[in-house]
């Protein structure tokens, strides 16, 4: 049995931003809560995925707005050290202290080692000293382990180390001949960001014959576009068949399968991700150690007698996105303490409805992408009496004014029947912003008749609202 110090209401695994939102929902609904974390509290999103990869992308983006406005000129190429200094600056210089007092303020116990559950309720924290310590919680314990970079089964390739998004991130010395495996949302952000930081030779290989493909095709379309006028060799239906690097650190070669070889001073992989519940104890409670763990509409891992067990962010699988785990995390905090005090657990705000919906989505690329819902094939597929609309967003005066041969598109979906939005994308510089006013429309299910009367202002992008109304004929 644990000493009574070490027993709380609610234990968290892992200290990512999905577990210490968790953390924080739970002490502020009046429980107490351990978070534990192996690494760095903040997790992958603070110093390896999203904050870093956003602060290496905002120049490249914000070079291609100087590039399209006439009587603007950019003075040389972008500072790659003052860009990764301030990259420095936006992860802490890998420095988790900030966050861990973050959740000490919550009130949370902040446990240094890694968690692993040691049958129901009970948890044990392999700490940095090699001691073992073991945790009990009263109410609930919550999987919040994140994700791991996946790399494929080619031969050679992890004998020679390639980059993930870990190293891609962090990175000080652009490698100047460059080869990213995959075309999905790290390899293209990664790619158009290390290509304009000095990746001059920069290769795709894409397994299948889109950028971005679970996205509406153009949003694919028009990067491939902009990768390929920026000089980025994209090659469709191309992967790694054999990676051979004789020299650590130095040249490595990549044999694709189309016969040919490209020698390359840096590999990044951008395949996918694993989730990371292998090594966590799931089998001291029945659970299949591998894959994510599934949940309910309240984040409690199904399967579990007495149903103590919770999984939240990049471990339950559902969308791999920082602040869709976040919700999540509010979702379960709140209902873990609702349960724990008698109180009623099925408020609206307690139940996770936006995630099958269609995560809202910000590809931070130049042209940007932004996604909410469906998409077409989606809504067709899910058997909706599905209407398209789809209009030009250079079109738009705002965007015109914003950039000369503004590179942009829209597309709604409609669902027919209840004349809503079921999915909105938008591509096109600057059209981050643009993106919650789409997934308001989505959430919430405003009829168009409704959304015609709030109104653009003019001369703003957000006209591309009335344009893709009056297209569908209001
Ligand atoms: C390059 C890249 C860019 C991205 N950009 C964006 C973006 O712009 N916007 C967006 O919304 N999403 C983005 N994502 C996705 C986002 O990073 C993840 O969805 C998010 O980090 C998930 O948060 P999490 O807390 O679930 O997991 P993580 O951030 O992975 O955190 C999990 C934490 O748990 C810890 N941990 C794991 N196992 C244990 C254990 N047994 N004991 C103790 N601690 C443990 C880990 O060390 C880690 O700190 C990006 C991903 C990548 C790879
Ligand atoms: N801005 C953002 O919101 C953002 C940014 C980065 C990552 N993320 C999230 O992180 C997660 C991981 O992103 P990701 O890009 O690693 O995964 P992904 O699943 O989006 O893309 C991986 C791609 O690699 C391809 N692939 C797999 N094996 C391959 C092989 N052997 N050869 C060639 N191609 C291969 C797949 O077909 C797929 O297109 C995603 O869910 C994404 O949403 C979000």
């Amino acid at each position: 049995m644990a000493d009574e110090a070490d027993v709380f209401d609610v234990i968290v695994i892992g200290a990512g931003p999905v577990g210490e939102t968790a953390a924080g929902r739970a002490v502020r609904g009046g429980l107490t809560a351990a978070v534990i974390e192996e690494r760095l509290a903040g997790g992958e999103c603070a110093y390896y995925a999203c904050i870093p990869s956003k602060a290496l992308l905002r120049p490249v983006g914000l070079a291609g707005e100087v590039r399209r406005l006439p009587g603007l000129e950019l003075r040389g190429p972008i500072d790659t050290g003052a860009v990764t200094a301030r990259r420095d600056e936006a992860v802490s210089h890998f420095d988790d202290a900030g966050q861990v007092q973050w959740i000490e303020r919550v009130p949370a116990t902040f446990f240094r080692g890694r968690g692993r559950l040691a049958g129901p309720l009970a948890v044990e924290v392999a700490g940095p000293d090699a001691g073992v310590r073991a945790l009990r919680a009263r109410q609930a314990v919550v999987i919040a382990t994140g994700s791991d970079p996946l790399i494929p089964d080619v031969p050679g390739l992890h004998e020679a180390r390639p980059w993930t998004n870990r190293e891609a991130t962090s990175v000080r010395e652009v490698p100047r001949r460059l080869v990213v495996i995959g075309g999905g949302v790290v390899g293209c952000e990664m790619a158009q960001a290390l290509h304009a930081l000095g990746s001059h030779e920069t290769t795709m290989l894409v397994r299948g014959e889109r950028l971005i493909s679970r996205t509406e095709p153009f949003a694919g379309d028009f990067l491939v576009r902009s990768f390929r006028e920026a000089g980025i060799d994209v090659r469709f239906g191309r992967t790694a068949v054999c990676v051979e690097r004789p020299v650590p650190g130095g040249p490595a070669t990549v044999d694709i399968d189309d016969g040919s070889r490209i020698e390359a001073d840096e590999i990044l992989v951008a395949t996918g991700r694993r989730i990371n519940v292998c090594d966590i104890g799931l089998e001291t409670i029945d659970l299949k150690p591998n894959g994510p763990i599934e949940v309910d509409a309240s984040m409690r891992a199904t399967g579990v007698p007495e149903g103590w067990l919770y999984a939240i962010g990049d471990a339950n699988g559902r969308n791999l996105l920082t602040h869709m785990g976040k919700y999540q995390a509010r979702v379960c905090g709140d209902v873990i303490a609702a349960r724990a005090q008698g109180r009623p657990d099925d408020l609206p705000g307690m139940r996770d409805t936006a995630d099958d919906q269609g995560a809202p989505q910000v590809i931070f690329t130049d042209p940007q992408v932004c996604t909410v819902g469906r998409t077409e094939v989606q809504a067709r597929a899910a058997g909706f009496a599905v209407r398209i609309v789809e209009y030009d967003m250079g079109e738009v005066e705002g965007a015109y004014l914003q950039a000369e041969g503004y590179p942009g598109r829209a597309k709604a979906v409609v669902d027919e029947d209840r004349r809503v939005l079921l999915g909105v994308t938008f591509v096109g510089p600057a059209v981050v912003d643009l993106l919650h006013s789409a997934t308001v429309a989505v959430a919430a299910e405003v009829p168009l008749d409704r959304l015609w009367h709030a109104v653009p202002s003019f001369p703003t992008v957000s006209e591309i609202w009335l344009k893709l109304l009056e297209e569908y004929g209001l």
